[in-house]
């Protein structure tokens, strides 16, 4: 069943040229989805788009079968308790005064969820694999691959049905990135995911779908291991390429 669907999107910033144009895929139920391309190619902007913070000037996106309304505060308070995100920049993302637990609970605040808060916080750290003391200290006595797990466990305690992940592991040396990629695995077997990255190995690796944008085209879409076995346009070509290791089996 389809959760996420983008039908024929236009979207430019005020009178500017368009930085999207006709794009169209869909997001099944339980799958990842890497939305991948080179800098400006217009994935942020997407991302924008699918967290309701803009509107597409042409086209609709539809969330469960709705149509996804953007700026509307009410809905927009409903929908982000099915949508969460993880953004690249684990420190800023992070607000350093706060302790470890209230920036964790923040969207069980915000969203008005009640229950247990701390429990629920020690679930959501144990399940980033940090132990139960992260909950007491601050974001700068973290790594940035602890500080990416704190963002991540944030993401989750909510239980969304959708994460929308945007370079969530681009500022992290490889060998945390490796780590951060294998958590994000183990997570998204129970959820969906979209995940932004200009790394085709990072969402090859995660995804079991990719969508290719070029300067604010789709220009390929489809199975991961198709689209590894035979790119079709240059432009996803020139991406495997900039892999410095390609997978051995597709
Ligand atoms: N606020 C804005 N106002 C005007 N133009 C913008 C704005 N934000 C982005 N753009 C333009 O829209 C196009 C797409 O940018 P976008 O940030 O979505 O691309 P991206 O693929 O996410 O790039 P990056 O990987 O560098 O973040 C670019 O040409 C960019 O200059």
């Amino acid at each position: 069943m389809t959760l996420l669907s983008v039908e024929n999107v236009g979207f430019s910033y005020g009178a500017g040229r368009r930085v999207l144009k006709d794009i169209s895929f869909s997001v099944p139920r339980g799958s990842n989805v890497g939305l991948v391309g080179e800098s400006g190619s217009g994935k942020s902007t997407l991302l924008r788009l699918l967290l309701g913070l803009d509107a597409p000037q042409t086209g609709r996106i539809l969330f469960d079968g709705q149509p996804l309304e953007a700026k509307n505060r009410r809905y927009l308070r409903e929908y982000r308790k099915r949508v969460q995100a993880v953004f690249q920049d684990p420190y800023s993302s992070l607000n350093p005064a706060h302790r470890i637990q209230r920036i964790v609970t923040e969207p069980l605040r915000s969203l008005k969820i009640g229950g247990n808060h701390l429990e629920m916080a020690r679930e959501a750290i144990a399940s980033v694999g940090l132990d139960a003391d992260t909950l007491t200290r601050y974001p700068h006595q973290f790594s940035g691959g602890q500080r990416q797990r704190i963002a991540i466990a944030r993401a989750i305690i909510a239980r969304p049905e959708l994460v929308l992940a945007d370079e969530a592991v681009s500022a992290l040396d490889l060998s945390t990135r490796v780590r951060v990629v294998d958590l994000f695995q183990e997570i998204s077997e129970n959820m969906t995911m979209v995940f932004v990255s200009h790394d085709m190995g990072v969402v090859a690796a995660l995804c079991d779908q990719i969508v290719v944008l070029d300067r604010g085209h789709i220009v390929e879409a489809g199975a991961t291991a198709e689209i590894l076995r035979t790119p079709q346009h240059a432009y996803t070509q020139s991406l495997l390429a900039s892999i410095p290791r390609m997978p051995i089996e597709t």
